[in-house]
């Protein structure tokens, strides 16, 4: 099938890719020129897992490439995805502008039928909004397809080569039976399509977000109150994730969830729910929480170091919002980075892959250090935000020979509290 692609981020970039993966011929197109060329001369200009590899061998085999131009891609795509960000307003809503931009230009330049399927995150009503907007432009025949995407950063190729389920949202049966045949072939083990109207296919991927959203909070709730009863979250939480009514996974406590999704989506469907006259108050008291949760930490170093945090050193390991992504948005290291700076800190930071994009954002306001050893050295404390996988096991006589004094707070529960008392090692994490 002949597809365009329009918005070559995360979610683009790997639907493209992953699209050519399967045999289609697949025109990502995008309104940074500098990305164009980036792509164009070969390089993936996001970390993703296995993405630079299905990329190379794509691009190698003519069925991946690249544009600004949006009228090239619509002479060559007969289905249009839609990959635009849908950042959060002022007021928590989601911004769509980049979308009603892009389908004014659709509007203008579509000569023949086309399906416009929507992988961005959108309130209810978009699919609607896209329609009506196209139709007064012209008179050409077309369908809008809403079509969450789930992946998840750092896994996204796998999640989406071999997706749980695939959400159609259409009211029209060729567009529908389109959309089986290109998913068709990801779908193994039986793993369901759902097709359903466009407005539930909207609202499935929010309350998605929002459940597991959720689900993160109750128990970093739990954990913050086991720490004052003296329990342990670890013991809660396997023992509770072996009912399979509530299940292991999205149980793990932490200094609260970021990312380019969760944060703006909970405010959208929030604010979605105000303009329906819905009051959301468990989504309301979600948001609330995680706001104090990503600096949860912030108090107790406070109290280990009195109250005097200036020219304090502190490392931070982990400054991507999550493992295995270069993606810093809604990162709580940030907001933990932020208040330390506030109090007079000096921030030594290590990340294996978000350095870059960190630079961009704070510049010499930080130091950043050449590998997660470089940055203990001489530090009066470790802050851990994030659980790349090289920091679960490292060398702590190194660590202790290191620092000013081997003090080590932990956002991601990395480490075994009885271990960390017979090192002689100060340890504080969450809920533990
Ligand atoms: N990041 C994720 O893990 C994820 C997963 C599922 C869904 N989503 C949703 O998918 C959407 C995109 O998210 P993302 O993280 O990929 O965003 P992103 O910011 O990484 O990528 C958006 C891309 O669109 C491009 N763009 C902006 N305006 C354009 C225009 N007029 N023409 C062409 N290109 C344009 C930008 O340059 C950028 O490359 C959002 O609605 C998001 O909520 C994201
Ligand atoms: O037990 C857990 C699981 C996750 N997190 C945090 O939650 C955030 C989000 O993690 P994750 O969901 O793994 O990453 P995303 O790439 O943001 O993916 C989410 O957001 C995407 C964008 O909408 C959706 O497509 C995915 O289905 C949804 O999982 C991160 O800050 C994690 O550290 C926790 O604190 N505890």
């Amino acid at each position: 099938m002949h597809i365009a692609v329009v918005g070559t981020g995360y979610v683009g970039l790997v639907t493209g890719t992953c699209l050519a993966e399967m045999g289609n011929s697949v025109i990502c197109i995008d309104n940074d020129e500098d990305k164009v060329n980036r792509m164009k001369s070969g390089e993936v200009p996001i970390y993703e897992p296995h993405l630079n590899i299905l990329f190379e061998r794509n691009i190698k085999a003519k069925r991946l490439r690249f544009t600004t131009s949006l009228e090239e891609a619509l002479d060559f795509g007969n289905i249009v995805f839609l990959a635009l960000p849908t950042p959060e307003k002022k007021d928590g809503s989601a911004d769509l502008s980049y979308i009603t931009k892009v389908v004014q230009d659709i509007g203008d330049l579509i000569e023949d039928y086309k399906v416009i399927v929507n992988k961005s995150t959108v309130p209810v009503g978009t699919a609607k909004l896209v329609k009506e907007i196209i139709s007064k432009r012209t008179s050409v025949d077309f369908d809008v397809v809403s079509n969450p995407e789930f992946l998840r950063e750092g896994v996204a190729v796998d999640d989406f080569l071999r997706p749980e389920r695939v959400v159609i949202g259409s009211s029209s049966q060729k567009a529908i039976e389109i959309m089986k045949r290109l998913f068709k072939p990801y779908l193994r083990n039986n793993n369901p399509i759902f097709v359903m109207d466009e407005a539930s296919a909207e609202i499935t991927k929010y309350a998605s977000n929002s459940f597991l959203a959720t689900k993160i909070t109750f128990m970093n709730e739990i954990a913050n109150f086991c720490e004052r009863v003296g329990a342990n979250v670890d013991m809660v939480r396997t023992a509770m994730g072996a009912d399979q009514r509530i299940g292991k996974q999205f149980l793990y406590p932490g200094i609260g969830y970021g990312g380019a999704c969760f944060p703006k989506d909970l405010k959208a469907l929030h604010k979605l729910g105000k303009d329906y006259g819905y009051n959301f108050a468990v989504l309301d008291a979600v948001i609330k929480v995680n706001e104090k949760q990503k600096v949860i930490l912030f108090p107790s170093m406070e109290s280990y170091f009195k109250n005097d945090l200036k020219a304090k050193k502190i490392a931070v390991w982990g400054l991507s919002f999550k493992p295995e992504t270069d993606d810093i948005r809604e990162a709580p290291s940030l907001y933990m980075i932020d208040e330390l700076l506030k109090k007079g800190s000096k921030i030594n930071a290590f990340d294996p892959e978000a350095i870059p994009n960190v630079r961009r954002k704070y510049g010499n306001k930080l130091q950043y250090g050449k590998d997660m050893y470089d940055v203990v050295e001489g530090a009066d404390a470790l802050l851990i935000c994030t659980e790349w996988a090289i920091f679960r096991n490292p060398n702590f006589e190194r660590i202790k020979s290191l620092m000013n004094v081997a003090v080590i707070f932990d956002g991601r529960n990395l480490f075994d509290t009885i271990e960390m008392k017979e090192l002689g090692i100060y340890y504080q994490s969450i809920g533990r």
